[in-house]
Protein backbone atom coordinates (compact mmCIF):
# COMPACT_ATOMS: atom_id res chain seq x y z
CA UNK A 1 0.00 0.00 0.00
CA UNK A 2 1.75 3.41 -1.13
CA UNK A 3 1.10 6.03 1.25
CA UNK A 4 -0.86 9.20 0.02
CA UNK A 5 1.23 12.48 -0.76
CA UNK A 6 -0.78 15.65 -0.72
CA UNK A 7 1.72 18.47 -1.41
CA UNK A 8 0.54 22.35 -1.61
CA UNK A 9 2.33 23.98 -4.82
CA UNK A 10 2.15 27.66 -3.96
CA UNK A 11 3.53 28.94 -6.87
CA UNK A 12 3.83 33.00 -6.50
CA UNK A 13 1.77 33.62 -3.24
CA UNK A 14 2.00 34.92 -0.10
CA UNK A 15 4.09 37.25 1.74
CA UNK A 16 6.81 35.67 4.59
CA UNK A 17 3.96 36.82 7.09
CA UNK A 18 0.64 35.05 5.52
CA UNK A 19 3.18 31.87 5.11
CA UNK A 20 4.22 31.76 8.94
CA UNK A 21 1.01 32.48 9.04
CA UNK A 22 -0.67 29.58 7.15
CA UNK A 23 1.61 27.09 9.42
CA UNK A 24 0.82 28.35 12.80
CA UNK A 25 -2.66 27.71 11.57
CA UNK A 26 -2.57 24.84 9.75
CA UNK A 27 -0.70 23.21 12.93
CA UNK A 28 -3.47 23.26 14.54
CA UNK A 29 -6.07 22.14 12.30
CA UNK A 30 -3.45 19.02 10.90
CA UNK A 31 -4.06 15.42 12.50
CA UNK A 32 -1.28 13.72 12.83
CA UNK A 33 -1.16 10.38 10.95
CA UNK A 34 1.63 7.90 9.91
CA UNK A 35 -1.15 7.30 6.82
CA UNK A 36 -0.28 10.29 4.89
CA UNK A 37 2.42 12.53 3.85
CA UNK A 38 1.72 16.21 3.88
CA UNK A 39 4.23 18.64 1.81
CA UNK A 40 4.08 22.47 1.01
CA UNK A 41 6.19 23.77 -1.48
CA UNK A 42 6.17 27.49 -0.64
CA UNK A 43 8.10 30.20 -2.97
CA UNK A 44 12.08 29.86 -2.54
CA UNK A 45 12.38 33.17 0.08
CA UNK A 46 10.70 31.29 2.64
CA UNK A 47 12.22 27.79 2.72
CA UNK A 48 14.41 28.16 5.58
CA UNK A 49 11.62 29.80 7.71
CA UNK A 50 9.13 27.29 7.20
CA UNK A 51 11.50 24.45 7.86
CA UNK A 52 11.85 25.57 10.84
CA UNK A 53 8.52 26.84 11.46
CA UNK A 54 7.57 22.83 10.52
CA UNK A 55 9.73 21.54 12.89
CA UNK A 56 8.19 18.75 14.96
CA UNK A 57 4.46 19.23 12.51
CA UNK A 58 3.68 16.15 10.38
CA UNK A 59 4.89 18.65 7.78
CA UNK A 60 7.98 18.55 4.62
CA UNK A 61 9.13 21.47 2.82
CA UNK A 62 9.31 21.07 -0.71
CA UNK A 63 11.67 23.85 -3.17
CA UNK A 64 9.55 24.71 -6.41
CA UNK A 65 12.28 24.39 -8.36
CA UNK A 66 16.11 24.03 -8.07
CA UNK A 67 19.33 24.90 -10.86
CA UNK A 68 20.48 21.62 -11.42
CA UNK A 69 24.19 22.28 -10.65
CA UNK A 70 25.62 22.06 -7.10
CA UNK A 71 27.24 25.64 -7.47
CA UNK A 72 28.85 28.42 -9.73
CA UNK A 73 27.59 31.21 -11.86
CA UNK A 74 24.31 31.04 -12.06
CA UNK A 75 22.50 34.52 -11.22
CA UNK A 76 19.06 34.51 -9.70
CA UNK A 77 19.55 30.43 -9.22
CA UNK A 78 18.86 28.30 -6.61
CA UNK A 79 21.36 25.00 -6.31
CA UNK A 80 20.36 21.19 -4.55
CA UNK A 81 23.11 21.90 -1.90
CA UNK A 82 21.55 25.04 -1.00
CA UNK A 83 17.93 23.75 -0.70
CA UNK A 84 19.90 20.46 1.16
CA UNK A 85 21.56 22.80 3.22
CA UNK A 86 18.50 24.52 4.47
CA UNK A 87 16.69 21.29 5.13
CA UNK A 88 14.53 21.25 2.16
CA UNK A 89 13.68 17.50 1.71
CA UNK A 90 11.57 17.50 -1.63
CA UNK A 91 11.71 19.22 -5.05
CA UNK A 92 9.30 19.89 -7.87
CA UNK A 93 10.84 19.61 -10.67
CA UNK A 94 9.43 19.77 -14.59
CA UNK A 95 6.41 21.86 -13.39
CA UNK A 96 4.29 22.73 -16.80
CA UNK A 97 4.95 26.57 -15.52
CA UNK A 98 8.10 25.63 -15.45
CA UNK A 99 8.26 24.40 -19.19
CA UNK A 100 5.98 26.84 -20.34
CA UNK A 101 7.66 30.29 -19.18
CA UNK A 102 11.43 29.34 -18.34
CA UNK A 103 12.04 26.69 -21.21
CA UNK A 104 12.63 23.84 -18.83
CA UNK A 105 12.89 20.64 -21.77
CA UNK A 106 12.59 16.93 -21.10
CA UNK A 107 16.50 17.30 -21.12
CA UNK A 108 17.01 19.77 -18.28
CA UNK A 109 14.52 17.87 -15.97
CA UNK A 110 16.14 14.82 -16.60
CA UNK A 111 19.50 16.49 -15.55
CA UNK A 112 17.52 18.35 -12.41
CA UNK A 113 16.25 14.48 -11.55
CA UNK A 114 19.57 13.11 -11.61
CA UNK A 115 20.81 16.06 -9.52
CA UNK A 116 18.46 15.98 -6.96
CA UNK A 117 19.14 12.28 -6.22
CA UNK A 118 22.71 13.52 -5.96
CA UNK A 119 21.95 15.56 -3.47
CA UNK A 120 19.44 13.69 -1.69
CA UNK A 121 16.36 15.59 -1.94
CA UNK A 122 13.08 13.73 -3.34
CA UNK A 123 11.94 14.92 -6.93
CA UNK A 124 8.46 15.45 -7.37
CA UNK A 125 8.29 15.01 -11.40
CA UNK A 126 5.96 16.60 -13.18
CA UNK A 127 4.43 15.48 -17.00
CA UNK A 128 1.18 16.28 -18.30
CA UNK A 129 -0.12 17.22 -21.86
CA UNK A 130 -1.84 20.20 -23.06
CA UNK A 131 -5.15 20.28 -24.00
CA UNK A 132 -4.50 20.38 -28.00
CA UNK A 133 -1.75 17.24 -27.34
CA UNK A 134 -4.99 15.52 -25.74
CA UNK A 135 -7.32 16.67 -28.56
CA UNK A 136 -4.76 14.73 -30.79
CA UNK A 137 -5.00 11.82 -28.76
CA UNK A 138 -1.34 12.36 -27.85
CA UNK A 139 -1.41 12.37 -24.48
CA UNK A 140 -0.12 8.43 -23.61
CA UNK A 141 2.48 9.09 -26.16
CA UNK A 142 3.69 12.88 -24.65
CA UNK A 143 3.15 11.53 -20.92
CA UNK A 144 5.46 7.93 -21.59
CA UNK A 145 7.99 10.73 -23.39
CA UNK A 146 7.93 12.70 -20.35
CA UNK A 147 8.66 9.53 -17.85
CA UNK A 148 11.15 8.47 -20.43
CA UNK A 149 13.12 11.03 -20.36
CA UNK A 150 12.84 12.34 -16.83
CA UNK A 151 14.35 9.04 -15.70
CA UNK A 152 16.93 8.36 -18.36
CA UNK A 153 19.95 7.39 -16.27
CA UNK A 154 18.24 7.50 -12.88
CA UNK A 155 19.06 3.98 -11.04
CA UNK A 156 16.38 1.79 -10.04
CA UNK A 157 17.23 2.53 -6.06
CA UNK A 158 16.56 6.16 -6.76
CA UNK A 159 13.79 5.60 -8.95
CA UNK A 160 11.71 3.97 -6.45
CA UNK A 161 11.57 6.86 -4.14
CA UNK A 162 11.00 9.18 -6.76
CA UNK A 163 7.10 11.07 -6.79
CA UNK A 164 5.53 11.46 -10.38
CA UNK A 165 3.10 14.42 -10.93
CA UNK A 166 0.31 13.98 -13.64
CA UNK A 167 -0.82 17.34 -14.39
CA UNK A 168 -2.76 17.91 -17.55
CA UNK A 169 -2.06 21.08 -18.39
CA UNK A 170 -5.85 22.03 -19.56
CA UNK A 171 -6.36 21.40 -16.02
CA UNK A 172 -4.42 23.80 -13.98
CA UNK A 173 -5.54 26.59 -12.25
CA UNK A 174 -8.32 26.06 -14.31
CA UNK A 175 -11.36 24.23 -12.23
CA UNK A 176 -11.57 21.81 -15.12
CA UNK A 177 -10.65 18.60 -13.65
CA UNK A 178 -9.64 15.40 -15.52
CA UNK A 179 -12.08 13.06 -14.61
CA UNK A 180 -11.55 10.42 -11.91
CA UNK A 181 -11.27 7.69 -14.65
CA UNK A 182 -9.41 9.76 -16.82
CA UNK A 183 -6.55 10.13 -14.33
CA UNK A 184 -6.09 6.74 -13.48
CA UNK A 185 -5.99 6.20 -16.44
CA UNK A 186 -2.85 8.47 -17.50
CA UNK A 187 -1.26 7.82 -13.81
CA UNK A 188 -2.10 3.56 -14.73
CA UNK A 189 0.19 4.16 -17.96
CA UNK A 190 2.63 6.48 -16.59
CA UNK A 191 3.73 3.03 -14.10
CA UNK A 192 3.56 0.35 -17.38
CA UNK A 193 6.39 2.78 -18.50
CA UNK A 194 8.02 2.78 -15.02
CA UNK A 195 7.67 -0.95 -14.82
CA UNK A 196 9.43 -0.87 -18.23
CA UNK A 197 11.95 1.10 -17.60
CA UNK A 198 12.82 -1.00 -14.47
CA UNK A 199 10.56 -3.25 -12.74
CA UNK A 200 7.06 -4.58 -11.29
CA UNK A 201 8.05 -3.85 -8.09
CA UNK A 202 10.03 -0.61 -8.65
CA UNK A 203 6.61 0.96 -10.52
CA UNK A 204 4.09 -0.24 -7.43
CA UNK A 205 6.99 1.75 -5.11
CA UNK A 206 6.68 4.94 -6.81
CA UNK A 207 3.70 7.38 -5.80
CA UNK A 208 2.24 9.00 -8.72
CA UNK A 209 -0.16 12.48 -7.64
CA UNK A 210 -2.38 13.87 -9.64
CA UNK A 211 -2.59 17.64 -10.32
CA UNK A 212 -5.22 20.27 -11.89
CA UNK A 213 -7.95 22.39 -9.95
CA UNK A 214 -7.91 19.33 -7.25
CA UNK A 215 -9.85 20.87 -4.00
CA UNK A 216 -11.64 19.43 -1.20
CA UNK A 217 -14.85 18.76 -2.84
CA UNK A 218 -13.21 16.12 -5.61
CA UNK A 219 -10.06 14.60 -3.54
CA UNK A 220 -11.67 12.04 -2.02
CA UNK A 221 -12.74 10.52 -5.62
CA UNK A 222 -9.40 11.15 -6.92
CA UNK A 223 -7.70 8.99 -3.79
CA UNK A 224 -9.93 6.57 -4.36
CA UNK A 225 -8.41 5.07 -7.81
CA UNK A 226 -5.93 2.68 -7.93
CA UNK A 227 -2.55 4.47 -9.74
CA UNK A 228 -3.48 7.79 -7.95
CA UNK A 229 -1.52 7.83 -4.53
CA UNK A 230 -1.67 11.82 -3.78
CA UNK A 231 -2.13 15.18 -5.48
CA UNK A 232 -0.36 18.22 -6.05
CA UNK A 233 -2.41 20.83 -5.76
CA UNK A 234 -2.11 24.71 -6.48
CA UNK A 235 -5.10 26.90 -5.51
CA UNK A 236 -6.39 24.84 -3.18
CA UNK A 237 -3.62 24.63 -0.92
CA UNK A 238 -3.43 28.41 -0.07
CA UNK A 239 -6.07 28.24 2.78
CA UNK A 240 -5.25 26.45 5.75
CA UNK A 241 -8.52 24.94 6.40
CA UNK A 242 -8.86 23.54 2.55
CA UNK A 243 -5.48 22.09 2.60
CA UNK A 244 -6.02 20.39 5.97
CA UNK A 245 -9.45 18.96 4.43
CA UNK A 246 -7.25 17.65 1.92
CA UNK A 247 -4.52 16.40 3.93
CA UNK A 248 -6.99 14.81 5.90
CA UNK A 249 -8.71 13.42 3.09
CA UNK A 250 -5.05 11.51 2.53
CA UNK A 251 -5.00 10.20 5.55
CA UNK A 252 -8.69 8.58 5.37
CA UNK A 253 -7.57 7.19 1.71
O1 LIG B 1 1.24 22.40 -8.86
C1 LIG B 1 0.01 22.45 -8.84
C2 LIG B 1 -0.75 22.43 -10.06
O2 LIG B 1 -0.23 23.26 -11.04
C3 LIG B 1 -2.24 22.51 -9.90
O3 LIG B 1 -2.67 23.82 -9.69
P1 LIG B 1 -4.25 24.06 -9.38
O4 LIG B 1 -4.58 23.13 -8.22
O5 LIG B 1 -4.34 25.49 -9.01
O6 LIG B 1 -4.98 23.67 -10.61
Amino acid sequence: MRKPIIAGNWKMYKTMDEAVAFVEALAGKLKESDKTETVICPPAPYLAALVEKSKGLPIRIAAQTMHEETEGAFTGEISPAMLKSIGVELVVLGHSERRQYYNETDDSVNRKVKSAFEHQLTPIVCVGETLEQRENNATSAIVSEQVKKAFAGVSETDAASAIVAYEPVWAIGTGRTATAEDANKVCGQIREVLAELYSDSVAQAIRIQYGGSVKPGNIEELLSMSDIDGALVGGASLDPESFAALAEAGANA
